[in-house]
């Protein structure tokens, strides 16, 4: 149960603090709570000490909780501003104290009157962030593909449709990498961005003490007229059955990100095509991915895994569903319920033919109730509004105004998140 404890005290860290910092965060992980000079190093060149939050009891540090500057795709392509959350623990011994709710409270008012639009995480369990307003808003799903069941073509040697692909190095990465998926994520609603220290954690240039390099493949798609359209990062194990009589080596892949179908077909085909490769490990794939049906036989691509994936909390309720588009024209007024005070209220979405939309305060009477949560669940398109009220998490205060949120809101394919951070 939680207790108010105002002897602990909860605030942005100092530099001096890292050491202290880390363990912590260590511990709350059940991770070895060592820390190393290389990881003070690496966390001080990347962390804001003033967007990263600790709690202290008598001088040891018993909570960690990060957030840092993020650009969230919103359906239709606009990057909104996003205050992402991190490295959230609390040491075993102080859980369920209130501290998590006072880290939280903290961060959550900051980023608000910063204006950012949306807080965003990737939860560790499902019953954390609810509380706080916080929403699944896209899915992942995870695949293993079964080769000799696919009904490919043994034959296959590479692209037919022009294009090419080709085995590339981490350097070559470093440089076509961040390009490619700037296009990616711009394209992708529930996208985040990069920085430039996750292409050189990816590809070998910046080594962790708690992740040993392993260096994986790299293969790119080049479409027939030269473009960088898609990029596999893979490895393999090296597993044969008794006696050497066939190979039945894994390929996992890491990430795979494309900007066109043709790079998506053309890379699965590649990972399916490499001699010894039985097994294919998908990774972290959007929950409606289009890569079972590019095999002859679909079933031979089985879901090992789905999961609710990027949760967000809106933090204005105006500018987020200002910033998507709407694939037709119509109106909604929508009363949001916000128990933290930060963004709730009654407004009125009017959805122009053109796909843009104008949200605004109003005194009308509303058709929908919602809470802030299930609006976050909503915005980036993958819930439906009339599966909401069916649950009791939506009311209709008009008859058939579920359907009209659904028409609206929703979109035809779903938005996906490819990153954890
Ligand atoms: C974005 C990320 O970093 S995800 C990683 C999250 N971290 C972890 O999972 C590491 C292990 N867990 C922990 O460190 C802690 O248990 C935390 C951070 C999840 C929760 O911290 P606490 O300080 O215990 O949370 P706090 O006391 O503020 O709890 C607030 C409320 O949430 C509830 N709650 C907190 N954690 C959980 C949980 N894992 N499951 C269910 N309910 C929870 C509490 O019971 C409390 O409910 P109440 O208000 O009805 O009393």
């Amino acid at each position: 149960m939680t207790r108010p404890e105002p002897h602990i005290d909860v605030r942005p860290i100092t530099v001096a603090d890292i050491p202290d910092w880390i363990r912590a965060l260590n511990t709350g992980f059940l991770r070895t709570p060592d820390v190393t000079e290389t990881e003070i190093a690496d966390r001080a060149s990347y962390i804001d000490p003033t967007r990263t939050l600790a709690a202290f009891d008598t001088g040891r540090c018993v909570a960690t909780f990060r957030s840092f500057a993020q650009e969230l795709t919103a359906v239709g392509g606009t990057p909104v501003p996003a205050d992402a959350i991190s490295n959230v623990t609390v040491t075993p011994t102080h859980r369920r104290r209130g501290l998590l709710t006072r880290m939280m409270t903290h961060d959550l008012t900051a980023a608000k009157a910063r204006g950012d639009v949306v807080a965003t995480l990737i939860a560790a369990e499902y019953p954390i962030y609810g509380r706080y307003g916080f929403g699944p808003a896209t899915w992942t799903a995870q695949w293993t593909i079964d080769v000799p069941r696919t009904g490919l073509d043994p034959r296959w040697s590479g692209p037919d449709d022009g294009g090419r692909i080709d085995l590339v190095d981490p350097a070559d990465v470093r440089k076509i990498g961040p390009e490619l998926y700037e296009r990616v994520r711009r394209a992708q609603p529930g996208a985040v961005d990069r920085d430039d220290r996750w292409w050189q954690v990816q590809t070998g240039a910046l080594r962790l003490d708690r992740s040993p390099w392993t260096e994986p493949f790299f293969a790119v798609y080049r479409s027939a007229d030269g473009h960088v359209e898609g990029l596999v990062s893979y490895t393999a194990d090296d597993h044969w059955s008794d006696g050497k009589k066939q190979p039945l080596n894994t390929a996992t892949v890491n990430w795979l990100n494309t900007t066109t179908p043709a790079a998506e077909r053309n890379l699965w085909r590649y990972l399916c095509s490499i001699d010894w490769i039985m097994t294919v490990k998908c990774g972290w794939r959007a929950p409606d991915d289009l890569l079972p049906f590019f095999l002859p036989d679909p079933r031979a691509a089985g879901i090992t895994s789905q999961a609710d994936w990027l949760w967000v909390r809106i933090l204005d309720v105006v500018r987020a569903l200002e910033a998507r588009t709407y694939d037709r024209a119509g109106t909604l007024v929508l009363e949001v319920v916000d128990g933290a005070g930060l963004a709730g209220g009654r407004f009125r979405l009017e959805a122009a033919a053109d796909g843009s939309a104008s949200c605004t305060p109003t005194t009308a009477t509303a058709e929908l109730t919602l809470d802030i949560a299930d609006l976050a669940t909503l915005w980036l398109g993958d819930e439906s509004a009339v599966r909401l009220a069916a649950l009791g998490r939506v009311r209709e205060e008009r008859a058939g105004a579920a359907v009209v949120a659904d028409a609206l809101l929703r979109t035809s394919r779903r938005p996906w998140c490819p990153d954890v951070f």
